[in-house]
């Protein structure tokens, strides 16, 4: 019985399915093919099987109080449930003010989770409908505090943990959970969460936040999303002291042994899924995530969010500051905080953004970018001790200490801050930067709040008003001499749920950077006038689904293009193909 249900729930009809309710079902469903084989061979469509108190337990399925009459008759639901009916749109009622009523960000936080393991449509229901309110509690900076505490929030497995016992024996793992058709994976290693840094085995919110963004945001079905926890260590002493921690209590594998269990990881997962399911990197710590990314390019479809989902948010920022500010980007000068992960790959992305618009070799626009990092500014003369990923950003200078002989010595156009570090924007920062510019760019990139390199009300007040500032986390609106700012956010969920989808509606296989380039300037191009107005350079995530079928269909054109899209032929209207793929979180009539 129990492999009978399994091998029909991957075919998506373990109940008996009324069709016309069946749209949005997620990407499979347009194409048909996957899914429907696979239909074929388990199941016919019209068949039934969790009924009764397991249907109540099934997440997938469940409905709660919007069962009706007939289905409490044919499902064997009688008696389980009280008497009344509830509407889905009378249950997201109850449940908003339900969460509204707390007070504490992490308690919305569980109640969310323990929504999504009760009645997965009615959670994302909630998260598409109230889109602005929700997200900083199932991501930034909520999600933040979730994997501090993670191990005594632990209810239920949200995704898989693969840990150093499971060496050899990964792909029999991977083979354990439910689903078979997978096309996005999230994985960190919890080496680097957030700012927050190595949080081990506990890093596991993050890609189930991530996740959950891939399908409120983006559409990608829940099913066919894998969150996976990499468990090697760690070197966080507290943790490994906590009688509660959840994950290995030993110091992280390093070295040989670190990269073959990546090595096995990766291989396993191609073998088990394909060739065209998407492995996103994320909160690795710097010096595997460029490694990782380097060595997996050409042979998976992977993508590092923290080094490329935030460049191409960060670029379709910049690109629309300017068009509130004035000026080519060739014509700007960056200076950044941080030379990490997010710094240097947002560096790269604009040099070569540069590069494209001006012909001008790569090498010379990269030196309109100064990096900062915590030894002072990247100048040649530090080149040989500088990692790898640091070298190209080691330009002539004489040596700077710190930030703020930076911004004197440069003056940049646009401060960016990717330091993983708070308050590292201080006054004197933000005054000289607004000493040099009418309208100074100001980029806080860092998560979750507590590691912004400045609020958004200091950036205001201390630029007296002037400052064109995004954050990675949101801040509220701010008041400043009688006049209201809305500061943007500056965060790459902007970018990857519609990057995935592209990769997915496309079937590409690989990921190049002119598909990132894609994705930032469909972004950008979705900033209207309404947005500019109110000094906004990133759109209102309320409408991220259309964003999202934008940059999808952008970066699904780049990929018919490079050659990388294995769905053929290429279909003529990729934004409808986008949208109509989306999942839909509506309920689903059972006969
Ligand atoms: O998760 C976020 O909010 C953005 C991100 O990737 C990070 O800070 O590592
Ligand atoms: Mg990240």
């Amino acid at each position: 019985m129990e492999s009978t249900f399994k091998e029909i729930r991957d075919g998506q009809s373990v109940l008996d399915l009324d069709p016309k309710s069946a749209v949005g079902g997620g990407v499979e469903d347009v194409y048909g093919e996957d899914r429907a084989t696979e239909d074929k061979l388990v199941t016919p469509w019209t068949f039934s099987v969790a009924s009764g108190y397991s249907l109540l337990r099934d997440p997938q399925y469940n409905k709660g109080l919007a069962f009706t009459e007939k289905e409490r008759d044919a499902h064997y639901l009688r008696g389980l449930l009280p008497p009344i009916i509830l509407s889905q749109q009378l249950q997201e009622k109850k449940l908003m003010q339900n969460i509204r009523q707390y007070q504490v960000p992490l308690q919305k936080y569980i109640s969310l989770m323990e929504l999504q393991e009760r009645n997965e449509r009615l959670f994302y229901k909630l998260l598409i409908d109230n889109v602005e309110e929700l997200l900083p509690v199932v991501y930034t900076p909520t999600v933040g505090e979730a994997c501090q505490k993670y191990g005594s929030i632990f209810k239920r497995p949200q995704g898989l943990y693969i840990s150093l016992k499971e060496k050899g024996k990964i792909l029999e793992v991977l083979k354990n959970w439910p689903e078979r058709t997978i096309q996005a994976i999230v994985v960190t290693d919890g080496e680097r969460i957030l700012g927050l840094g190595d949080l081990g085995c506990q890093g596991m919110g993050i890609p189930v936040g991530k996740l959950s963004l891939y399908t409120a945001l983006g559409g990608v079905r829940p099913s066919a999303c894998l969150p996976i926890t990499i468990d090697v260590g760690t070197n966080n002493e507290q943790l490994l002291k906590d009688e509660f921690y959840i994950g290995l209590r030993q110091r992280r594998a390093t070295g040989k042994e670190y990269y073959e269990f990546l090595h096995e990881f990766m291989s396993a997962v191609k073998q088990n899924y394909g060739e065209k399911v998407l492995i996103q990197f994320e909160d690795f710590a710097n010096h595997n995530a460029f490694e990782l990314l380097a060595e997996y390019r050409t042979t998976h479809l992977v993508f590092n969010d923290d080094i490329q989902g935030t460049a191409a948010v960060v670029l379709a920022g910049v690109v629309a500051a300017l068009k509130l500010v004035g000026g080519a980007l060739a014509e700007q000068k960056f200076l950044f905080l941080g030379a990490g992960e997010a710094g240097t790959g947002i560096a790269e992305l604009i040099a070569l953004e540069i590069s494209k618009q001006t012909k001008a070799p790569l090498e010379e626009t990269r030196k309109k970018i100064w990096l900062v990092d915590s030894k002072g500014l990247i100048v040649i003369s530090r080149k040989d001790s500088l990692q790898n990923f640091k070298k190209p950003w080691a330009h002539e200078h004489e040596p700077v200490k710190n930030l703020l002989d930076a911004v004197k010595a440069i003056k940049p156009t646009i401060l960016i801050g990717s330091s993983g570090v708070g308050k590292t924007f201080t006054k004197e920062v933000v005054e000289a930067h607004a000493s040099c510019n009418d309208k100074p760019i100001i980029m806080a990139l860092s998560n979750p709040t507590s590691q912004s390199e400045c609020t958004a009300e200091e950036a205001y007040t201390w630029s007296k008003g002037r400052a064109i500032f995004a954050s990675g986390s949101p801040f509220d609106p701010v008041e400043y001499d009688g006049k209201t700012y809305v500061p943007g956010q500056s965060n790459n969920a902007y970018i990857f749920p519609g990057f995935g989808l592209g990769l997915i509606i496309s079937g590409a296989i690989r990921v190049h950077d002119e598909m990132l380039l894609a994705a930032s300037e469909a972004l950008a191009s979705q900033v209207t006038k309404e947005n500019f107005d109110e000094g906004l350079i990133y759109p209102r995530f309320s409408t991220i689904r259309k964003i999202s079928a934008h940059i999808a269909a952008n970066v699904a054109a780049k990929a018919y293009e490079l050659g990388v899209a294995t769905r053929l032929p290429r279909p003529k209207d990729l934004v409808k193909l986008a949208e109509s793929c989306m999942y839909t979180p509506v309920y689903r009539n059972y006969r």
